[in-house]
């Protein structure tokens, strides 16, 4: 479980995270929701140490990650794995290589271990076979595909991504959202998206928080979301005459 506790986050004037406290279980596909520049992006920062919170702890399963050094992180590092929003490959590797990447980086494992670990990986999100492709040669959802068997390499017990449905066609946004609601209950991870995509929200939303004005404005599940009477969640959630009337029919 990851903890956030009364989080906040500073830059210059601008106050943009005004006290966070959420939790986030194992086997949750947890959301981080709101408008633009409500802070989803600096929340997901300052929990997995890319930026440090002006004030307020992270914890990961009890231990605090905001009180760690680099090296005390290192072992929870090596347990997180990351989705980013551009899928974020190296294009002058292939695929294979660069699912072995994280296993180069933190792991002693012999190259046939790490061969047979990202071919595993490959299965899992099917694309058996694919080993010797190069990003350039891939459709945008493959890359998706390529980047989760990368942040799955190394068994993580915590996953964050951020946009996962970005630049995709919905089609494939809904398989994409499918494969981190399987491995999140699968493994057991304790999974973090930020998204702005409404049909995540309402398709895979264990556990929801919703950002406004740089706090919690509202938290919950897809099934809660549908019957709120909170004002900004309505207007964020059911924006398009679409989705309104969506939920008249709910
Ligand atoms: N490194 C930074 N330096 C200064 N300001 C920043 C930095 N990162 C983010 N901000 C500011 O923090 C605010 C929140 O940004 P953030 O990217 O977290 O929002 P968001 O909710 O993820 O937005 P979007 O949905 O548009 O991606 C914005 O006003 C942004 O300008």
């Amino acid at each position: 479980m990851i903890e956030v506790r009364d989080v906040y986050k500073t830059f210059g004037e601008n106050e943009v995270l005004k006290g966070i406290t959420a939790q986030f279980k194992p086997g949750k596909n947890n959301l981080i929701i709101g408008g633009s520049g409500s802070g989803k992006t600096t929340l997901l920062k300052c929990i997995v140490g890319l930026h440090e919170p002006t004030k307020g702890q992270v914890l990961f399963d009890g231990k605090d990650f905001t009180q760690m050094n680099f090296e005390e992180r290192v072992p929870i590092r090596k347990e997180i794995g990351m989705l980013f929003q551009n899928s974020a490959l190296f294009d002058s590797m292939t695929v294979e290589e660069n699912i072995m990447f994280p296993l180069n980086l933190f792991t002693e494992q012999s190259r046939a271990e790490k061969l047979e670990r990202a071919n595993f990986c490959l299965e899992r999100v099917n694309l058996k076979g694919k080993n010797k492709l190069f990003p350039s040669e891939l459709s945008g959802g493959m890359k998706k595909r390529v980047g989760i068997a990368r942040a799955i390499s190394m068994q993580p017990k915590y996953l964050f991504v951020d946009e996962p449905n970005s630049g995709l066609d919905p089609k494939t946004s809904i398989l994409i959202d499918e494969l981190i609601a399987e491995l999140t209950e699968e493994y057991q991870i304790t999974t973090v998206i930020v998204t702005h995509d409404m049909n995540s929200v309402m398709g895979i939303g264990d556990h929801i928080i919703f950002l406004h004005g740089g706090k919690k404005w509202w938290e919950g599940s897809n099934k809660e979301i549908a019957k709120t009477d909170n004002k900004e969640l309505n207007d964020f959630v059911f924006a398009s005459r679409f989705m309104r009337a969506a939920k008249e029919k709910l």
